[in-house]
């Protein structure tokens, strides 16, 4: 499956449905990109030295493997594009079709940090393609938009879904997109953080202290946690975030 996003979105993805890399590292898109699977441990780290996730000869000391996942129209490819070039994908909004990832490289604390991170199609249609690529997720950032109360009524949905599809030590952020839109924001931050608490099978992610951690901030995503218990956050693509 391919994307038909813009043509920067084009530079890590899977060009063809019969080209998409399997779930399974059986058959990588193209030498030096996505690869997961046996090579690693089931869903460990990924270390130097075994570098199942690819990249094109990038030197890295740990990697890890994250999907967006949320309903369509949430802001998956826009926190991606966002992440990854630093840029917010105005204009017409066209759907992700199938799956696309790409990699990024941080330094945090001195160590390199890959990320192969996996923007899944939001519609209902794609999601055969993409429940095989949950088993090898490290991580799962699930979104839905703030200003769509629907998106956010479909989380419950959707972690039935990870429940069956994902690992179960995965873990799992819920992320309330588009804040930046706060005159048509229909869904309360108090409503978010409690959805996460009541999940909080939905493994706690990221902790309140972890919130000060450099990966998140890398992330662009504003952290807002007061609470240990707390999984989730909340941001925007289309206001200035600190630099990735
Ligand atoms: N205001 C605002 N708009 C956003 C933000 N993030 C994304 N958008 C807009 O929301 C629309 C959908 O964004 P996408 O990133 O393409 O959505 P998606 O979740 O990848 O959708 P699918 O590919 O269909 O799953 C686009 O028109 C974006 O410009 C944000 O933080 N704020």
């Amino acid at each position: 499956m391919s994307r038909k996003k813009t043509s920067k979105s084009k530079a890590g993805s899977v060009p063809a449905a019969s080209a998409l890399p399997s779930p399974n590292g059986a058959r990588p898109a193209r030498p030096g990109t996505a690869r997961s699977g046996h090579e690693a441990p089931p869903n460990g780290p990924q270390q130097r030295g075994r570098p199942s996730l690819g990249g094109g000869g990038d030197f890295y000391d740990v990697a890890f493997k994250v999907m967006l996942v949320g309903d369509s129209g949430v802001g998956k490819t826009c926190l991606l594009v966002r992440f990854k070039d630093g840029a917010f994908l105005a204009g017409t909004f066209i759907s992700t079709v199938g799956i696309d990832f790409r990699n990024k490289v941080l330094d945090v604390d001195g160590m390199k940090v890959k990320l192969q991170i996996w923007d899944t199609a939001g519609q209902e249609r794609f999601r055969s393609v993409t429940h095989a690529y949950y088993r090898d997720a490290h991580a799962l950032l699930l979104l839905y938009d703030v200003t769509n109360k629907a998106s956010f009524d479909n989380i419950q949905a959707w972690l039935t879904e990870i429940q069956e599809y994902a690992q179960d030590d995965v873990v799992l952020m819920l992320l309330g997109n588009k804040v930046d839109s706060a005159q048509e924001r229909v869904v309360k931050r108090e409503d978010g953080e409690k959805l996460a608490k009541l999940f909080t099978g939905v493994r706690t992610a990221l902790h309140g202290d972890q919130c000060q951690d450099r990966p998140q901030r890398r992330l662009g995503l504003h952290c807002h946690s007061k609470g240990v218990e707390t999984a989730y956050h909340e941001g925007a693509q289309r206001t200035s975030l600190p630099a990735a």
